[in-house]
């Protein structure tokens, strides 16, 4: 089993911070958090200082993902095992540490380019949680959602996720290719009963440190159904309509964030017992809906 137990946070840079004090305030309905970084977003969830970063910066990147575990040995742990597959890691300085609000934690490339970090420790807000439209959101030992990354080598960083950092096989979608490519697959990972905390999706002309999308949960339908009112509203790109998925059942709908990456905001996703769970090949994405627009 592995000793990562959730996804803890991320943090992104944008270029457009007003555009994102809309989008995550007053459309999808984030409660607003505090940290020290002063001209940072902090889109709280829960009762951590924030689960979402949106840092200014001179373009749109994931700065980093980061899986919590729970103690120091923990961390320990996991950092023998990265550095024992030969990637260099290095600590979270205190100022680092400071402003994610953790006790400390480690920070390497993964294969596939993406910026993860790995952490314990996290510091609590016990303040309420103001959202704007009411929202509650599933979290918890679940973890904040889940992440979709790009990877040029699927394999690689299959084999990463899987045998270094312990993640759980949960699946994977045969994606449309050409017969030459052979077998193209999106790959769904856990690390808890949420069914994917991870998804790496193959893409060949990868770009600096990027996201597919973040999938946030709603607890209610309704509040699904009311934040796609919002966002249509508002005028956003939908990417895709709602529609219930056949790995985890969640209803979801996916809007694009002022990022450029999506957003999946969904409800009603099971949990996955591992004492008997197998590891399936879905061959459609969805039971219904899910009509995507990649214009
Ligand atoms: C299939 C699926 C199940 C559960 C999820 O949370 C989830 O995000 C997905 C992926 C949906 C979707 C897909 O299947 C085809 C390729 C897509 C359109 C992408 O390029 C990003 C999302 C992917
Ligand atoms: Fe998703």
């Amino acid at each position: 089993m592995t000793d990562i137990s959730s996804l803890g946070y991320v943090r992104v840079r944008a270029t457009d911070l007003d555009a994102w004090r809309t989008f995550a305030f007053d459309t999808i309905g984030f409660a607003e958090g505090t940290g020290p970084e002063a001209e940072a977003l902090h889109l709280r969830m829960d009762e951590r200082h924030a689960r979402i970063v949106i840092l200014p910066g001179d373009e749109d990147r994931v700065e980093c993902v980061g899986w919590e575990v729970r103690d120091h040995l923990a961390l320990r742990r996991v950092q023998s095992a990265v550095e024992a597959a030969g990637i260099a890691t290095k600590p979270l300085s205190q100022e680092d540490a400071d402003t994610r609000r953790v006790e400390a934690g480690i920070a390497f490339e993964a294969p596939g380019g993406t910026p993860v970090e790995i952490f314990y420790g996290p510091a609590l807000d016990h303040s309420p949680i103001a959202t704007k439209f009411g929202n509650r959101f599933v979290t918890g030992e679940l973890g904040l959602g889940h992440v979709v990354v790009p990877v040029a080598d699927l394999d690689g960083a299959y084999r990463f996720y899987a045998e270094v950092l312990g993640f759980l096989p949960r699946g994977a979608f045969r994606l449309p290719a050409p017969p030459e490519y052979g077998p193209v697959r999106l790959r769904f990972m856990g690390v808890n009963p949420r069914h994917h905390s991870l998804a790496i999706m193959p893409t060949p002309d990868l770009k600096s440190p990027a996201l597919v999308h973040i999938m946030v949960e709603c607890e209610t339908l309704d509040e699904v159904g009311r934040a796609l009112d919002r966002v249509t509203t508002g005028g956003y790109h939908i990417s895709s309509t709602l529609g219930r998925h056949t790995n985890d059942k969640m209803i979801s709908f996916y809007v694009r964030t002022p990022g450029g990456w999506d957003l999946e905001v969904g409800c009603d996703g099971m949990l996955v017992d591992e004492t008997s769970y197998t590891a399936e090949e879905i061959t459609a994405d969805s039971y219904w809906g899910h009509k995507w627009d990649f214009s």
